[in-house]
């Protein structure tokens, strides 16, 4: 592995921090932790570890970092994939250690990162610590890899205060910072300062439409079908979906079966962030069971109905921008009736409101890991060429 060269005009301390990215949210998410430590004269370098095979840096302005490629594709058991992805960190970490390894959310990529640091003793942080649905079952794998990764960090990066009390809670040995979460900052990158101006119409003059995403493990079976069924009811009456297929070819086959070809139904395929983004603020509901989205929607001043029973976002729910409906179409269907019914209730969700941040989240978190670094006695002497 190559080391990086001191960089131009450089700097008298030197760190060497790597991320983990396995996934598209957490490319969206690290992105703006990167280019914070960047400015802070740290770039860091990424371990990609191929779990969305199709995952372009390039799409999340990650493509100037330095960058080793596990070659580790996503894989049906995700526990199997933790494993993988572990073992061949902990065949490449040693060959170049990091002072500090950032993992960030949920996924087995995030999970497998944190056990080959805490492995190796390398000094682990998590952005996006604390989130808790305190079910383990929901979502699965991912509340279980949250509270391990929490478990196994030295710093955790909490998104709102009250994902630092959850684990102040279970009395994590890491080191707790609330920073709002690192999504906004890519939020902002894409609208400018947040939040921004409303986008849409309001929909009396038009179709109403709605952006349709589903793809958590726990909808693949009668979720898939549930909600089918709401969408193809909600569209002989004149509602428009607009159904934002997910990376994952087996749930895109799944939702064009059951469909592909309905009235006021037009199926998308993955969209870039931005394109994303587009789409959220000019459609008048959101169905999706993301988390990414959950924070998103609010920020943009977008309602979501969660197709889910649970969510790890409940500061969403407190301010009045989502709804919990789960899967079942008659539920669906009556919310959806309802807010089409009563606009008032649609404009009351419809409020843009900032619970997860300002969009400033990735320099505190670079500042943090310095300060850590530091205190710590890392001071690796670089001198100037
Ligand atoms: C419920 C849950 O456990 N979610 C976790 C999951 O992400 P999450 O459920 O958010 O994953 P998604 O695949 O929905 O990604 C959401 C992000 O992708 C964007 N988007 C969506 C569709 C598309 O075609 N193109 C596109 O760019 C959205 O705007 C959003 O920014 O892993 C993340 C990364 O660890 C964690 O932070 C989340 O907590």
């Amino acid at each position: 592995m190559k080391r990086r060269a001191p960089k131009p005009g450089g700097k008298l301390r030197e760190y060497r921090i790597a991320l983990v990215v396995g996934t598209r949210p957490e490319a969206i998410k690290l992105s703006p932790v990167a280019h914070a430590l960047a400015r802070l004269g740290e770039p860091p370098s990424l371990f990609v570890t191929g779990q969305h095979p199709g995952l372009e840096l390039g799409d999340h302005r990650l493509q100037g970092f330095e960058c080793i490629s596990l070659n580790c594709p996503g894989q049906p058991d995700p526990v199997h994939h933790s494993d993988i992805v572990r073992a061949a960190l902990k065949r490449l970490l040693p060959l170049d250690p990091p002072d500090l390894l950032i993992v960030q959310g949920d996924t087995s990529s995030a999970l497998g990162g944190a056990l080959a640091a805490r492995e190796l003793g390398i000094m682990l942080a998590h952005v996006e610590a604390g989130l808790r649905t305190h079910d383990p079952t929901m979502p699965w794998p991912e509340e279980q890899n949250r509270v391990t990764i929490d478990r196994l960090s030295d710093l955790l990066f909490a998104p709102t205060s009250a994902n630092a009390h959850n684990l102040r809670r279970e009395r994590v040995n890491g080191k707790i910072h609330v920073t709002g979460n690192s999504g906004m900052d890519a939020l902002a990158a894409l609208v400018g300062p947040l939040p921004p101006k409303p986008k849409r119409q309001w929909w009396p003059r038009r179709r109403f439409r709605m952006l349709v995403t589903c793809h958590r493990r726990e909808n693949w079976g009668a979720g898939l079908d549930g909600l089918s069924e709401a969408l193809v009811d909600l569209g002989m009456k004149q509602v428009r979906s607009d159904v934002l297929l997910p990376p994952n070819p087996k749930i895109t086959e799944r939702l064009t079966d059951l469909l592909g070809g309905q009235d006021g139904i037009r199926l998308i395929s993955p969209l870039s962030h931005s394109a994303t983004v587009q789409a959220m603020r000019e459609v008048d509901l959101i169905l999706s069971d993301s988390g990414g989205m959950q924070e998103e929607a609010p920020a943009l001043g977008v309602p979501l109905l969660v197709l889910r029973e649970k969510t790890e976002r409940p500061e969403a729910l407190a301010c009045g921008s989502i709804e919990l409906v789960g899967t079942d179409a008659g539920r669906i269907v009556a919310a959806v009736d309802r807010l089409r019914r009563h606009r008032s209730q649609l404009r009351a969700m419809s409020q843009a409101m900032l619970p997860f941040g300002d969009g400033h989240s990735g320099p505190r978190i670079a500042a943090h890991c310095l300060a850590f670094l530091g205190s710590q006695g890392f001071n690796r002497q670089t001198c100037r060429a």
